[in-house]
């Protein structure tokens, strides 16, 4: 196989990953800092002068990180000893030894930009973990919550659309449910539009009823194998296995998770799926990802919802979970730097368990550079060729594009996209259902 395209990176001035390590990634250390102060009180009523010291430290480690970024300095291996901090070692070895000959280290505004990105949560992390006792402190968390409470009436829409299309669902003949099904997924992909880290975490809400607009933005979907997907799950569903497992591979927290929620609810309800597994991250990642007490925190604050349906919805969830049909795992790979390409040799154990999935569906836009590599890739290319190894079981990427990146296009669609809006990659506008699979 041909060599794969080289990495996107900050070498290319002028490029969204270069802005991005310019731009919005000192904005995001300055927002976190920013929250490290405002808890000061909280951190002294808490743990006392301990917690004051604590936060003075972890503060200073992050301008330690914003200076480096700035001023290009070299990528420094990471000192606190995690489960994970071998691994991203050894990464950072491994690239330097890639650039022995050239003399060269590696450097924010010269390495490959999803791995300086991850890094700089990662160091983020880092910053934390050596401040006890706020060692446990997630600086996106306010974030996060402020996303879903804007949400509000969104999520009342939804859970009310979705409660008032369980009642009935039995009554749905084939072509209904396909319809509903469609539906869904378009909720789930429009959801990725509202992730933190591209507005640098300033608030990203759905503040209209999504549910209404899905006609209107029929015409932003690029690559849409939805059908790939009933077909799959519907032969799945006539075949009367005894189990039609689903992975969702999720990525950011507030409204997106509540439209996976409802997807997945779905799923469960029609008979399409009867095991959902959800893949989060194990520690705060680009600001709006999910992580595990992400995940409780919202199922906790639907179910306590004054509003009947969305409560009821809260009810039905908690209970996915503790009757098993919805599992929540982590893994620490999803936060390390590597393409999903090496998955097999770097964590055979969550290869194995994804294998296990009928169908799995990857949300978001990080996810998407991981599945191509983060790579220059010509716009054409298939995306069974761009995911360069990766085929565990039949996937699905589910993305709104926030970066200069796309494969498996028709011929002369970018150059069309391009001439009619130029910044088509890069503001979420425009999404994709991209499948890769048997047909
Ligand atoms: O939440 P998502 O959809 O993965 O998006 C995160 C995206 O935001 C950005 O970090 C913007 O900086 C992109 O680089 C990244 O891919
Ligand atoms: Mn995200």
């Amino acid at each position: 196989m041909a060599k794969p395209p080289a990495s996107l990176s900050g070498q290319d001035v002028g490029s969204f990953a270069y802005l991005t390590i310019k731009d919005r990634a000192p904005q995001i250390l300055t927002k976190a800092i920013d929250t490290l102060h405002r808890h000061k009180s909280e951190f002294f009523e808490k743990y006392g002068e301990a917690g004051v010291e604590a936060e003075k430290k972890a503060i200073s480690l992050l301008s330690k990180l914003r200076n480096e970024l700035q001023t290009d300095k070299p990528i420094i291996p990471l000192v606190e000893k995690c489960v994970d901090t071998d691994m991203w070692n050894q990464y950072l070895e491994h690239h330097q030894s890639l650039l022995k000959e050239s003399d060269e280290t590696p450097r924010w505004f010269y390495s490959p930009w999803l791995l300086v990105e991850c890094y700089m949560y990662r160091r983020i992390h880092e910053a934390v973990i050596q401040s006890p006792p706020i060692d446990d402190f997630d600086v996106f968390k306010e974030s996060k919550t402020q996303s879903f409470f804007e949400s509000q009436e969104s999520v009342i829409a939804l859970c009310t659309y979705l409660q008032e299309l369980v009642r009935t669902i039995e009554d749905l003949d084939e072509n209904q449910l396909k319809n509903e099904f469609f539906k869904l997924l378009q909720i789930s992909l429009w959801g990725n539009k509202c992730d933190l880290s591209l507005s640098a975490g300033e608030a990203s809400s759905q503040k209209t009823n999504v549910l209404n607009s899905l006609q209107d933005l029929k015409p932003f979907i690029l690559v849409n194998d939805m059908e790939h997907l009933w077909s799959l799950l519907s032969n799945c569903k006539k075949s009367e296995k005894t189990s039609i497992r689903v992975a969702i591979v999720l990525d950011n927290s507030g409204f997106e998770l509540v439209t996976d929620f409802i997807l997945a609810d779905f799923l469960l309800s029609s008979k399409l799926a009867n095991e959902i597994h959800f893949y989060g991250k194990s520690i705060p990642w680009f600001v709006s990802d999910t992580t595990v007490r992400d995940f409780n925190w919202l199922i906790d604050q639907v179910k306590c919802s004054n509003h009947k349906w969305m409560s009821k919805c809260g009810v039905d969830w908690e209970n996915d979970v503790k009757m098993g049909r919805w599992v929540y795992h982590d893994h620490i790979f999803w936060t390390l730097p590597h393409e999903y390409c090496v998955m097999s040799q770097v964590a055979p154990d969550l290869y194995a368990e994804l294998q296990k999935a009928h169908l799995i569906l990857f949300k978001g836009d990080l996810n998407y550079r991981k599945l191509t590599g983060d790579r220059k890739w010509g716009f054409s290319i298939p995306f069974h060729e761009a995911l360069n190894g990766f085929h565990p079981a039949p996937l699905c990427s589910i993305r709104t594009l926030k970066a200069e990146l796309q494969v498996g296009l028709q011929p002369g669609q970018a150059e069309q996209l391009m001439a009619s809006d130029p910044t088509w990659l890069t503001t979420g506008k425009y999404g994709i259902f991209q499948y890769d699979g048997p047909l």
